[in-house]
């Protein structure tokens, strides 16, 4: 059977570091780049990053809305840079973020994790607020194919708390604190198969500040990835991805998108961007 998509991710990370490139084609870094507002300058962009970090990281994330917005030219895109970036050995996670009632769950599923399909990845992003168990269909589609799920808990941006801290004096804990809890005990059931790290990731925000402690979400039981954006752009350096997530953090793939982006075209800039912010996660 092949390895899950937790202990991939777990022995890339090892051997690469805790940093994942986001392949964001804004159209104002399209402008920076010198590029047209078009599927051949989306391709040019996505390319030149995937093949200026691709040996460099463990796992790319391109976000799929900005490829989504060229139509299905866009979505042409963003298969055959998917096909490339397993060609060069570096993980991929899709940036969808669905969500959604269980049997329309289940088409997204095959959508972006069954080998049968043009946009499969390694990992989607998930939304779990149509309730966590509306993910199941991805849950399971993922295990059985050694591939991989992240859950957003608490997310980066400042209107998150409006609804992921909510019930945080609640017996039961906040809402955040039952999709970690939902997501730890997923990964403890797939350990007793597997061991090692389960392939239910969390997406929990580098911005978050104290929010961990203060809804007392405790990571230590979740045997798994996750994934933290807001490193970069957002303003999130990696001494607050330490301060977040403390013992948690060798668990921790911090991501960034626009901070490695703004540096290109030229992949000697991308590559030393890339280097510095491994480096400095790594410090
Ligand atoms: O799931 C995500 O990746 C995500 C969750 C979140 O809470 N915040 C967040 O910024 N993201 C994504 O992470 C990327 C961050 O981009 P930069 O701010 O340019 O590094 C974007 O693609 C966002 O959609």
């Amino acid at each position: 059977m092949a390895e899950s998509f937790g202990n991939q991710l777990r022995s890339a990370m090892a051997a690469r570091g805790q940093l994942c490139v986001g392949i964001d084609p804004h159209p104002s870094l399209l402008r920076e780049w010198g590029l047209d507002q078009d599927v051949v300058s989306l391709k040019r962009f996505s390319f030149t990053l995937l093949e200026a970090v691709a040996d460099l990281v463990p796992a790319i994330k391109p976000q799929v809305a900005l490829f989504e917005r060229f139509g299905s030219a866009g979505f042409a895109v963003l298969e055959e840079l998917l096909a490339t970036a397993r060609e060069a050995g570096v993980l991929t996670i899709a940036d969808a973020k669905r969500g959604d009632i269980g049997s329309t769950m289940t088409a997204y599923a095959q959508a972006w994790l069954d080998e049968a399909s043009p946009l499969a990845a390694d990992a989607v992003t998930l939304s779990p607020y149509l309730g966590f168990e509306s993910l199941r269909p991805a849950l399971d589609l993922a295990s059985e194919q050694g591939r991989g799920v992240f859950v957003l808990a608490l997310t980066s941006n400042p209107e998150g708390p409006s609804v992921q801290h909510v019930g945080a004096a609640d017996p039961e804990g906040s809402v955040a604190a039952r999709i970690v809890r939902s997501a730890a005990e997923e990964n403890t059931r797939a350990a007793k198969t597997g061991g090692g790290w389960g392939s239910t990731g969390l997406v929990i925000g580098a911005t978050v500040g104290e929010a961990l402690r203060s809804l007392q979400i405790d990571l230590g039981s979740l045997q798994g990835p996750i994934l933290a954006p807001g490193f970069g752009a957002q303003g999130a350096t990696a001494a607050d991805l330490r301060a977040v997530f403390g013992a948690a953090y060798s668990q921790v793939l911090a991501t960034s998108s626009r901070g490695i982006a703004v540096v290109g075209p030229e992949s000697v800039a991308l590559r030393a961007a890339t280097q510095q912010a491994l480096a400095e996660l790594a410090a």
